[in-house]
């Protein structure tokens, strides 16, 4: 296992990799529950008298989103309540001069570990622990520390470099999130284990339930993963009508999987009985599966029969891990699907994890309470590779220390 902040020693210069990467709107980063969770591991170590190094990325190059962590800076300072330093440098002359002149206490931010050119592309840790930019820093720093388990499943140089040449340590983020979302491929339930599958990103969640048959006891079906699994068993849905592209190549690179899913594991999949949709006045229409005969609409969000018959096996669960939205819940008229395993999961003891930055998203919209879940992860991609119990590159950089 890896060490964590407990076995830091006292009034050390730390290195810190966080994962800061946002929304960006019209040039504008986004606050967003990064900030908040990763203020926790920054309050921490600095309250307590460590000099306090930031590293963190933002979009990919060439991406509207790959801008300047400056604006980041101040955002930090919100949730932290004290000053975050900002130096538009990653590892040169500037940067290191700014780690040198910290004081106990202090918290500076180094500039988009992206606009590094050694961070990218992957490679092995040792390759990136012997990059300039990992050498120069380490020089400068006692200790590291990596919180970033939302960007763990890259093997970057600010992830799984610096651990070979410093004393590494897991942030409160890291570990937390790596013991909740490891929880379905490393520990045992003594009752019914149930998985909520849904969103767009069909073939990442198809992948996981291939991967987790012998885990989950139930997997309670919706979004487009919902409608694709719906027409494999026969029913007119899950195909693209006019302007839309989330079903085709999906039904395409997934449809072999899912017939035989259905197939050899169909009493552990539970698809939707109804379907909603927006009808001719732009209310909330629904409609039994069995009842569709044409491919004439497109659907956004399961029906309330659906959500009576999932509302149960919620309920009757020792363990449920959700991933992705039953419907398209930022439309209030299409949120019933996703805010009532929601609040079904809110209202029992259940272990439970709800992952993905979109269908996380929901619990605050819809004015429901993180502390009534047991794990409310801000990792996307990580938390997809934790469910199928694949290493995290990040995870075992830091295991290896
Ligand atoms: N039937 C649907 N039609 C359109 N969008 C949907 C539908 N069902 C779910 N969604 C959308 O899926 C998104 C979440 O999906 P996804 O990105 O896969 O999950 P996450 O971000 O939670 O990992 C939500 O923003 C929701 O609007
Ligand atoms: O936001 C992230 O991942 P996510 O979209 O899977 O949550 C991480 O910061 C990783 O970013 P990347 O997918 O550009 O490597």
């Amino acid at each position: 296992m890896f060490k964590t902040l407990d076995d830091l020693d006292p009034e050390q210069c730390v290195l810190v990799r966080l994962d800061l990467n946002s929304p960006v709107e019209d040039g504008e980063v986004q606050d967003n529950r990064r900030f908040d969770r990763h203020a926790e591991t920054v309050r921490e170590l600095a309250e307590v008298g460590h000099r306090v190094v930031l590293m963190a990325h933002q979009g990919r190059p060439g991406g509207d989103d790959f801008v300047s962590l400056e604006q980041h800076a101040d955002i930090l300072a919100g949730h932290i309540d004290r000053d975050v330093g900002f130096v538009a440098d990653t590892y040169g002359d500037d940067a290191t001069a700014a780690i040198d002149a910290l004081e106990a206490g202090e918290v500076l931010l180094l500039e988009n570990t992206r606009m590094c050119d050694e961070e990218l592309p992957e490679e092995d840790p040792e390759v990136k622990a012997d990059t300039e930019f990992v050498r120069t820093l380490a020089e400068h720093v006692d200790a590291y520390v990596n919180d970033a388990y939302s960007a763990a499943h890259r093997s970057h140089a600010s992830l799984v470099g610096f651990p070979l040449v410093l004393p590494a340590y897991a942030g409160r983020v890291m570990q937390t999130e790596y013991e909740a979302n490891s929880a379905i491929a490393t520990r045992e339930f003594d009752g019914q284990v149930t998985m909520v599958v849904g969103g767009t990103k069909a073939t990442d969640v198809i992948d996981v339930m291939n991967n987790l048959g012998d885990k989950v006891d139930q997997f309670l079906l919706g979004g487009i993963a919902g409608e694709l699994f719906l027409r494999a068993a026969g029913n007119d849905v899950g195909f693209d009508l006019d302007g839309m592209d989330f079903f085709d190549d999906q039904w395409e690179a997934n449809r072999e999987t899912i017939e035989s899913l259905l197939d050899e594991r169909g009493d552990q999949i539970t698809l939707a009985v109804d379907l909603a949709y927006e009808d001719e006045t732009d209310d909330r229409g629904e409609i039994a599966v069995a009842n569709i005969t044409e491919k004439d609409r497109a659907y956004l969000d399961v029906g309330s029969m659906t959500v009576d018959e999932y509302d149960p096996i919620i309920r009757d669960s020792e363990a449920v891990f959700v991933k992705g939205a039953l419907g398209l819940f930022e439309d209030e008229r299409f949120a019933v699907g996703t805010t009532g395993v929601l609040r079904a999961i809110a209202e029992t003891d259940c272990f439970s994890v709800v992952g993905g930055g979109d269908t996380s998203r929901a619990i605050e919209m819809y004015g429901m309470d993180e502390g009534d879940f047991g794990h409310v992860s801000i990792a996307g991609g990580a938390y997809i590779r934790a469910l199928t119990g694949a290493p995290l590159a990040g995870v075992e950089a830091l295991k290896q220390d």
